[in-house]
């Protein structure tokens, strides 16, 4: 996949996200030998994948390569202690793709110096390939190099570009936490099902499903979401009377602007 060089793809920290990535990358590449794992102590599923493909395993940063591609997916937290030692892997054409909530290219480059960098923020469901992931690029990136991100990225779903830096803390506050608002959502309605008198674990077996597949059908249909909704929708009828709820005041439209709103301040604050 790095094909704009043969210097390796360095992926540091590979946890729920470098290891849903790594997954993509080693599904639909077949050169294992250019990737290099630096993880001090890497998830038993990633484990799995560097016994399968052979691939190179480090505790820290190695000083004997330069990266054509450093994939930086370490906690926000752990960028000051992470990136001081990356240096040895990093040339004058090195590109740093980084996943990291609010981490800002000005703090990798404080580190790291002038280089190219990709800002880019996926979600979980890159776990079963059903991502999608926003990203940025830096003025010192390459159009190979973008090119190169953006086959890495879009391994595990669709990639959206935006042209400002501060569009990444946006989306992550949109579909880099917006799984856990969909979970939240179908742990609401299993309770309120439990509280309308269901047994608790059927309640969260018809939660699971409803939301599973109207996301399903969503994906399928070409219909916007509001389509979709109307669709379910009998004038008069039941669902009318629970978006009256939902939708009355703006409620759940008020609920979710502000939740937001709190994560991407929330993403401006990790910055540093
Ligand atoms: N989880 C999510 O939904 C999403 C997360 N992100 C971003 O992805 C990044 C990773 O998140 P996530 O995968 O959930 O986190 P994890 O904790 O699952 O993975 C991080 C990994 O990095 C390892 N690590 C810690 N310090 C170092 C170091 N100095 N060098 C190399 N590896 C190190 C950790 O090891 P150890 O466990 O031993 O500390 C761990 O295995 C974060 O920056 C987050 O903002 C982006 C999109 C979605
Ligand atoms: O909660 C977080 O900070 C990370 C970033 C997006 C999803 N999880």
């Amino acid at each position: 996949m790095t094909e704009m060089s043969s210097a390796p793809t360095v992926l540091v920290g590979a946890g729920n996200m470098g290891g849903a990535m790594l997954a993509g990358w080693l599904d639909s590449d077949t050169d294992a030998g250019s990737y290099i794992i630096v993880d001090p102590s890497p998830s038993p599923t990633v484990q799995l994948l560097i016994d399968k493909h052979g691939l190179r395993h480090e505790k820290a940063a190695p000083s004997d390569v330069e990266a054509a591609i450093v994939v930086l997916a370490v906690k926000p937290q752990m960028m000051e202690t992470a990136l001081p030692a990356l240096t040895g892997m990093i040339g004058d054409d090195t590109l740093c793709i980084s996943i990291a909530a609010g981490t800002t290219v000005s703090t990798i480059q404080s580190f790291l110096g002038d280089i190219a960098v990709v800002r880019a923020m996926p979600n979980t469901p890159a776990m079963v390939g059903r991502g999608i992931t926003g990203a940025w690029a830096n003025a010192a990136v390459s159009p190979a190099q973008r090119d190169a991100a953006d086959r890495m990225l879009s391994v595990t779903g669709p990639v959206e570009w935006v042209d400002e830096e501060p569009l990444i803390d946006a989306i992550t506050a949109v579909s880099g936490s917006g799984p856990a608002y969909v979970f939240y959502l179908a742990e609401c309605m299993a309770e309120a099902g439990r509280r309308a008198g269901l047994d608790e674990d059927i309640a969260m077996r018809l939660a699971r499903a409803t939301v599973s597949g109207a996301g399903e059908l969503m994906r399928r249909s070409d219909d916007p979401a509001e389509t979709l909704r109307k669709n379910v929708t009998s004038p008069g009828g039941t669902t009318a009377a629970a978006l009256d709820v939902l939708m009355g005041g703006d409620a759940m439209q008020d609920l979710l602007t502000r939740a937001v709103a709190a994560a991407k301040k929330r993403a401006g604050e990790l910055a540093g």
